[in-house]
This record gives C-alpha cells, sequence and structure tokens, in this order.
C-alpha cells in the first residue's frame, strides 16, 4: 500500500512534521505531493497538504485519507521544498509556510464545482452526469461512485475543470453568450418573417448580421436596450446560440492597454542589461543590484530582460512594493506584454487574486506583476525575478511567517539557475553593502532619460520661517512656486509625511496629550466623524470638549493631517484645483486610479498625498514637488531612520521633470544640516552609504552585525518582564562572546491592547547554533503561548520593525 505523508493544518510544535495516511484505492494516482487531502486528525477531520509519497510507514495502525481536495497539485515540489528551506529560516512551522504561497481562498471556506469545458460528448460516464449542465457540484461527482481516475484523465486533457468557490460569492464566474447560428443571408430572411411589432427581435437580427463575433448577453442586451425575453424567441428558433461561457474576474479586463514597442536602449541602459540578459541565456544564478536614479529608466531593463525570457519560454516574477503597485505600473507591463500577465495585489477581491494565480498556476500566463507574496507564484520553469524598489520595507512579511521577499527570491532563483535583479534608486544598506563586496553584481544608471537633469532641491529651514513670523505649514518660498505653477498650467505633488506625524490632541492649557486607554500612544483625531481613534487597537471616543485633566476648554487637534493641509491650502491658493490622495479618498474601489487618472488629465492643478504618492508617478507635467515635514521620519526609535529619511525625500524629488520640462522640489524641515537631509538633497547617494556605515559600525547594526528581536508580550507586566530576563540569561549564557544580547528593555510601544510589551535583542556575526536555542525557549514556553490572552513570544531574525 502506498502512503502520503500529509502536512496537517495544525500549527504547533508537536503536529510540525509529516503524519502518514493510507490512500485508497479510488484516490490512487490522484494522491500526489502537492494536493491538499482531507485526514481524519483525532476526533476530526482537517486538511492537510501531501508533501511525499513513500512505500510504507513505520506505523502498523495508520488512517486512510478521507479526500482529495485537489486534482492538480497546488504547490509544486519546488515549493514544498522551498516550504521546508522557509519554515528552517524563519523558525515558523511548516504548514505555516505553505498557506502563506496560496492564495486565501484556498485556505478559507470554499465549495468546489465541477465545469465543462468543451461541447463535445465526454466519451465516458462523466457526460451522463453533466446531463447538459455546464457546471455541477463536486458533491454530485463523489456521490457518483464514478471513477477519480477517469476524472483525472478529463482534466489532463483539459475537458473538465474542478473549481473552489468563495463561499461568499462575489461576482458570478460564467457569463451567457450569443453567437449567431445563421449567415447573413439566412439572418436576412428571419428578418423578413418576423412581424414589424417584434422591434426589438428584429433589432437583435439586424445587430448579428453586422457582427459575427459571439457577445456576452449582458453587453448586448445593454447596447441594443432590450431584455432576455426578446432573446430567448430567437434562441429557440435556432436563429442564436446561447451558451455559458467562463469569465476570470479580470480586474483589468474593461481596459484597452496601448500596446508599446521597446525603445532603443541607452547606452546606459544597454551597458545595464548585457550582464542580465547573458545570465539568463546561460541559465546563470546571479543576483544583480540595479541602481539607477530616479527616470533612469530601470523599468525599461526590467521589460526588456523579461522579454528575452519570454522568447525563451520562460516565466518571470516582477515585484513591486504594493503602494507602487500603481494603474501606471500595471499599464506599463499590460501595454507591453498584454494577456501575458497577472497582477497580484491586496486590492483585488479574494476572487480576483484567486483567478490571477490561477492563470499562473494553468501557465496561461509568464509574467506575474504583484506585491509580495507574488514572490510564490506557482511559476515551474522561472528565467528571471526582479525586485523593484527594493529597499522598501514592505517586502518584510510582518506577521507568522516572517519573510523577506529579496531572500525567497534568491532562493528561488538559484533553484531554477536565474538572475534576480534588485533595483533602486536608493539600495538598501545591506544591498548596496553586498554589491561593494562583490557578492551581488553592480549594475548603475547615473543618467535621467533625454539627458533630463536631476531637479533642483531648496533646503526651507521651517525654524527660520517661524522667526520671521511665518506661523503656517507653507513656506513663502512654496507658496510662491506654486502659484508660479498654476500661472504657468504646470502641475504640483505636495508629500505629507505622514508615519510619526499624525493628528494629536492636546491641551494648551496644561499640556495633556489624549491617549489610548490600552495602549501607550496618542489618540488620532478624524475630523469628519469628530472623534478619536487608536491606530493600534479599535479603541474610540468623541472628541472632548474640555480637557480631562484641567477642564480647559481650550483642547485642539495637533499635527497635520492631509485633509488639514488640504484646507490650509485652500485657504492660502484659492484658486487652485487639489486633489487628495490619502487613505480616506482612496478606500473605495477603483478610486485610486481615478484620481491618477484625472491628474493625469490635468483635470487639477495639485496632487497632495502621502506615502501613496511617493513612488512610481510618472507624469511629465509636474515641476514642482514639495516635502511638508521631510524629517518627521527622523524621531523614530529605529536605526534604519535616517536611511528611511533619505529614501523618502529621493523618491519624492524623483517624481519632479521627469520628461521635457524640468523639474524643482522643495523641502521643508526642521534640521536642515541632517546629512541625510542635506546628502537626499544633492543626490549623494554614495556619500550618504559612506557616512551611514560609519555609524552602523560604531553601534554595531546592519550590515556589520546580524539582529534577532524578541518581543514577548503578557497582560501582567511583571511576567512579561520575568519571562524576557529569563530569554536574556539564557542567550547570553549559551552565545558565543561575540554576541550582544541586550535587554530587557520595554518596547517604544510598551502597551498594545492592553498587553505590555517587552523586548531583547541580539546582535551578532556568526550563531550557526541560534536557531535551535531559540526552538528550545519557544519549547520551554509552548503551553503557555497556548493559552488564549496567554504569553506570546514573537522572534524576527530580521527585524525592520523596531518598535
Ligand atoms: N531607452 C529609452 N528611450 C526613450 N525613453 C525611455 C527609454 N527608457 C525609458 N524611457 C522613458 O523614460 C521615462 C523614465 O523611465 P522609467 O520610469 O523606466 O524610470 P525608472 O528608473 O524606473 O524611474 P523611477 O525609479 O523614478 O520610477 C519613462 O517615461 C520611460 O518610458
Ligand atoms: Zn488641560
Ligand atoms: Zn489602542
Amino acid at each position: 500500500m502506498t502512503i502520503a505523508n500529509v502536512i496537517v493544518d495544525v500549527p504547533s510544535q508537536n503536529t510540525n512534521r509529516p503524519f502518514d495516511y493510507g490512500i485508497p484505492e479510488k484516490f490512487e494516482g490522484i494522491v500526489q505531493p502537492g494536493v491538499r487531502v482531507i485526514i481524519p486528525f483525532g476526533p476530526r477531520k482537517i486538511m492537510g497538504y501531501v508533501v511525499s509519497i513513500s512505500e510504507e510507514s513505520d506505523f502498523s495502525k495508520i488512517k486512510n485519507i478521507i479526500d482529495v481536495l485537489d486534482v492538480t497539485p497546488v504547490l509544486t515540489e519546488e515549493l514544498l521544498e522551498l516550504g521546508k528551506w522557509l519554515s528552517r529560516k524563519t523558525l515558523s512551522y511548516y504548514i505555516s509556510c505553505l498557506q502563506v504561497m496560496l492564495p486565501q481562498v484556498m485556505k478559507a471556506k470554499y465549495r468546489k464545482e465541477l465545469w465543462k469545458l468543451t461541447d463535445e460528448y465526454l466519451q465516458s460516464d462523466l457526460d451522463p452526469l453533466f446531463d447538459g449542465r455546464a457546471v455541477i457540484d463536486y458533491e454530485e461527482f463523489e456521490q457518483s461512485n464514478l471513477s477519480y481516475k477517469m476524472l483525472r484523465k478529463h482534466i489532463d486533457d483539459g475537458e473538465v475543470d474542478v473549481h473552489y468557490e468563495v463561499k461568499s460569492r462575489e461576482t458570478k464566474k460564467v457569463t451567457s453568450m450569443l453567437e449567431p447560428q445563421m449567415d447573413t443571408m439566412q439572418l436576412e430572411e428571419v428578418l423578413v418573417d418576423l412581424s414589424k411589432q417584434a422591434k426589438k427581435q428584429r433589432a437583435i437580427v439586424e445587430y448579428f448580421m453586422d457582427h459575427k463575433e459571439p457577445i456576452t448577453k449582458k453587453q448586448l442586451l445593454q447596447t441594443l436596450g432590450t431584455t432576455a425575453a426578446s432573446v430567448k424567441p430567437l434562441v429557440k428558433q435556432g436563429v442564436l446560440q446561447e451558451y455559458e461561457q467562463e469569465v476570470f474576474r479580470d480586474p483589468y479586463g474593461n481596459r484597452n492597454f496601448e500596446r508599446t514597442e521597446p525603445f532603443p536602449l541607452t547606452e546606459e541602459q544597454s551597458q545595464a542589461i548585457t550582464p542580465i540578459l547573458s545570465s539568463i541565456e546561460q541559465r546563470q544564478h546571479e543576483v544583480f543590484l540595479l541602481h539607477g536614479v530616479t527616470g533612469s529608466g530601470k523599468t525599461e531593463v526590467y521589460l526588456q530582460s523579461i522579454q528575452q525570457v519570454i522568447d525563451n519560454g520562460k516565466e518571470a516574477i516582477m515585484l513591486v512594493p504594493e503602494i507602487a503597485l500603481t494603474p501606471q505600473m500595471v499599464e506599463r507591463f499590460k501595454g507591453r506584454f498584454g494577456s501575458k500577465v497577472a497582477v497580484l495585489h491586496s486590492a483585488l477581491s479574494a476572487g480576483e487574486k484567486y483567478d490571477e494565480w490561477r492563470k499562473i498556476q494553468r501557465k496561461e500566463v509568464q509574467v506575474v506583476v504583484g506585491a509580495r507574496s507574488a514572490i510564490f507564484a506557482p511559476f515551474s520553469n522561472i528565467g528571471i525575478i526582479i525586485i523593484d524598489e527594493e529597499h522598501e520595507n514592505s517586502y518584510k512579511q510582518e506577521d507568522r511567517t516572517r519573510y523577506h521577499a529579496r531572500d525567497v527570491a534568491i532562493e528561488r532563483a538559484s533553484r531554477h539557475g536565474s538572475p534576480v535583479v534588485l533595483g533602486s534608486a536608493t539600495p538598501a544598506l545591506e544591498s548596496y553593502a553586498r554589491a561593494a563586496k562583490g557578492n551581488y553584481h553592480l549594475l548603475t544608471l547615473s543618467k535621467r532619460m533625454n539627458n533630463a537633469v536631476m531637479p533642483e532641491v531648496e533646503l526651507v529651514d521651517m525654524r527660520e520661517e517661524l522667526h520671521e513670523g511665518n506661523r503656517s505649514m507653507f513656506s513663502r518660498v512654496l507658496k510662491e512656486k506654486i502659484e508660479a505653477r498654476l500661472a504657468r498650467r504646470e502641475q504640483v505633488v505636495l508629500f505629507l509625511n505622514r508615519r510619526g506625524y499624525s493628528t494629536f490632541v492636546m491641551c494648551r492649557d496644561c499640556g495633556h496629550v489624549m491617549e489610548c486607554p490600552h495602549c501607550d500612544i496618542a489618540l488620532t483625531y478624524h475630523k469628519n466623524q469628530n472623534r478619536l481613534k487608536c491606530h493600534y487597537c479599535s479603541h474610540e471616543e468623541p472628541m472632548p470638549t474640555e480637557c480631562p485633566e484641567c477642564e480647559s476648554k481650550t483642547i485642539r487637534y495637533f499635527g497635520t493631517g492631509t485633509q488639514k493641509v488640504e484646507e490650509v491650502l485652500q485657504q492660502l491658493i484659492p484658486e487652485a484645483e487639489v486633489i487628495r490622495m490619502d487613505v480616506d479618498t482612496t478606500r473605495r474601489k477603483g478610486a485610486h486610479e481615478k484620481l491618477l487618472q484625472q491628474f493625469g488629465d490635468k483635470k487639477a492643478d495639485i496632487l497632495l498625498g502621502t506615502q501613496m504618492i511617493a513612488k512610481g508617478l510618472d507624469f511629465g507635467n509636474v515641476t514642482l514637488v514639495g516635502v511638508l515635514a521631510a524629517d518627521a521620519l527622523l524621531n523614530l526609535p529605529d536605526f534604519r531612520a535616517s536611511e528611511k529619511t533619505f529614501q523618502l525625500i529621493t523618491q519624492v524629488s524623483g517624481r519632479a521633470g521627469r520628461h521635457e520640462k524640468p523639474g524643482e522640489v522643495i523641502i521643508q524641515t526642521y534640521t536642515p544640516e541632517h546629512y541625510s537631509v542635506e546628502l537626499a538633497s544633492q543626490y549623494e547617494y554614495e556619500q550618504f552609504f559612506q557616512e551611514e556605515m560609519k555609524l552602523r559600525k560604531a553601534f554595531n547594526y546592519p550590515p556589520y552585525y546580524f539582529l534577532t528581536l524578541f518581543t514577548v508580550s503578557h497582560p501582567n507586566e511583571l511576567k512579561v518582564q520575568e519571562v524576557t530576563q529569563k530569554i536574556v540569561q539564557f542567550m547570553r549564557q549559551k552565545l558565543s562572546d561575540q554576541s550582544m544580547v541586550l535587554g530587557p528593555t520595554p518596547s517604544a510601544l510598551t502597551r498594545i491592547n492592553n498587553r505590555y510589551r517587552y523586548q531583547c535583542m541580539v546582535k551578532y556575526k556568526k550563531e550557526p547554533e541560534q536557531r535551535k536555542l531559540v526552538e528550545r525557549i519557544l519549547h520551554y514556553y509552548e503551553d503557555e503561548m497556548k493559552q488564549e490572552n496567554g504569553l506570546q513570544i514573537v522572534v524576527d531574525f530580521q527585524p525592520y520593525q523596531l518598535m
């Protein structure tokens, strides 16, 4: 008897290994590595992933698989292996690593259906089961006692398919199609026979005299302003044929993308692309760091590298940060590669995501453009992996499986013998250091396209503005320059750095700040509801009319939200048309796209926004960029604060003067002398790198040292201190003298949701045994961590969020 080795859907230490199950005869040949199965586990029936098949088991009494969920494996052998690697690398359960690779739908509740994909008779007993229907419940098949092997054959032949339908059906996946059954002459005759009163029917027939192609019923009805009742008799008479067709929920389906041709590359671009192309050709794994200033044509290098990969019959993964997955970006890929592209990002509904994923699985596309999780695209013949804006923190997953997409990319590409291209105008310090050491192959684009100059940057010291009596959040020079742009009908991008700069409420008399009662953090004021909200837990309360401390009526909100800026801006320059882009205005689906379209169509003078406008925008008419609070990030308790500030200023400045018209940038700051602000304003990446490296070395931070961050939390503060203390002691004792173990320290956010948080930070150069030690710690506390609202210990081997 063959045995399936199954990873069960129970994330715990004890179950973090394969369990053996027998394969009943009817499932033989169907159960293979990568399929999901239902198995008995204790008293329950749960889901599991088959990871391998073996001839025998060490156990004498084993249970059988109850059901098989997939007929085609959902995870390839490579992904199963990758899951193992990921689980070792991040110290997470194997099951969590497998789950993280699949679309949400496949973890959620679903209903299974069988779809007949052909009009031909299925040469087996399956056809009578369909009985003329295009879709049947999978249950019907299961109850029919028909053979799974037969089903498998139909699936392999592309005649039948298994579908998982999300429980909450968002949109229909089949649509009715109509097609003429007659030629024009015959339709002519039908028309003659139709009564003059049957106006709608006549219109339909006339339509098909001109259009031979099938059309969706819905579209036809809309075009002709008629109802299904008029279609019905025509179908009955055999004039038209009506049939159901599967539609993929293509989020970009209703848009036409203008096809673009590759540009002839500039000298610099050719020099950069040559080693990439040769790595593709020679199937040689190599990591490239493409350091190109903003607007230097990195994207064109990506596009042409991908073209080569497609020409070789291989597949490409293109990662972009969620925030940069703008319609403009998607357009560029769809424009070049058309329907060969699948797009994966969080704005898609669960169903849409699943459909895009399926296009990849079925090999209907060769390119995927997506955010972090697209790194797990189920391709089997990867020719290149590209990570744009590689310095972005959003490539790091911050819960459960704490992986960095860059690491996964390099691991996958090395298994496929293909290149990885990391691109950025401001590479992460770690990456640039690796390139400097020769671990990555450095490629440079130092010039902008069309020899456009980098925009002139002016720093405005806001302290001086204040001294000279300007209390506004707009400096005088910024105001003047905006007005000049309006006069010339050019456009402006205004950027407000909101992270670490939210609107808080303070009493002017006693200085009391309104804080969340459950978290150690100031509440944020939301103007349209006149309420205070905590961004870490769900707490909210009405805006007080007097100070709870001193009863003074002078309690006000401070700080700057985009809404506030918009108001001030409108008072300052009433004639300006402003588009505001922030979480509030882009919540509705498609809103993001619409606003950018409006701005692109010059329906507004100013685009005002937060982080989401910092990246990827390419508008030729933008000649001025203003940064309102450039240094807000500098005050965060994070050793990467300077690096982030440098990156952000550079990215935002990069939005100006990208085409013919030259650009200008105004940066308002309270710390113009800070090296990250100053060097960013001079586009001195190299020098910034040197400066920052000195500090990292002095304070023993990456890239000189690796970090491991333990965050311990519990409702009882004493308990947290005690556990953290124990971890610190244990690590100090076991690690080598070269390593530093810091703590216990209260985390920067000391309390979230009534749970106290302490941390222990390990800085090390080489500790091969470290993961084993951490495992021992987690094992030791396992019982306490299982309790509801009990102890939590989060270990991050590559921490980016230090709060
Ligand atoms: N070889 C080329 N010839 C002509 N135009 C080009 C060429 N390569 C790129 N471009 C155009 O130059 C502009 C800037 O290029 P692109 O957006 O690719 O730069 P980028 O380095 O990706 O910028 P960023 O990092 O700022 O997003 C785009 O409008 C692009 O279409
Ligand atoms: Zn007060
Ligand atoms: Zn809170």
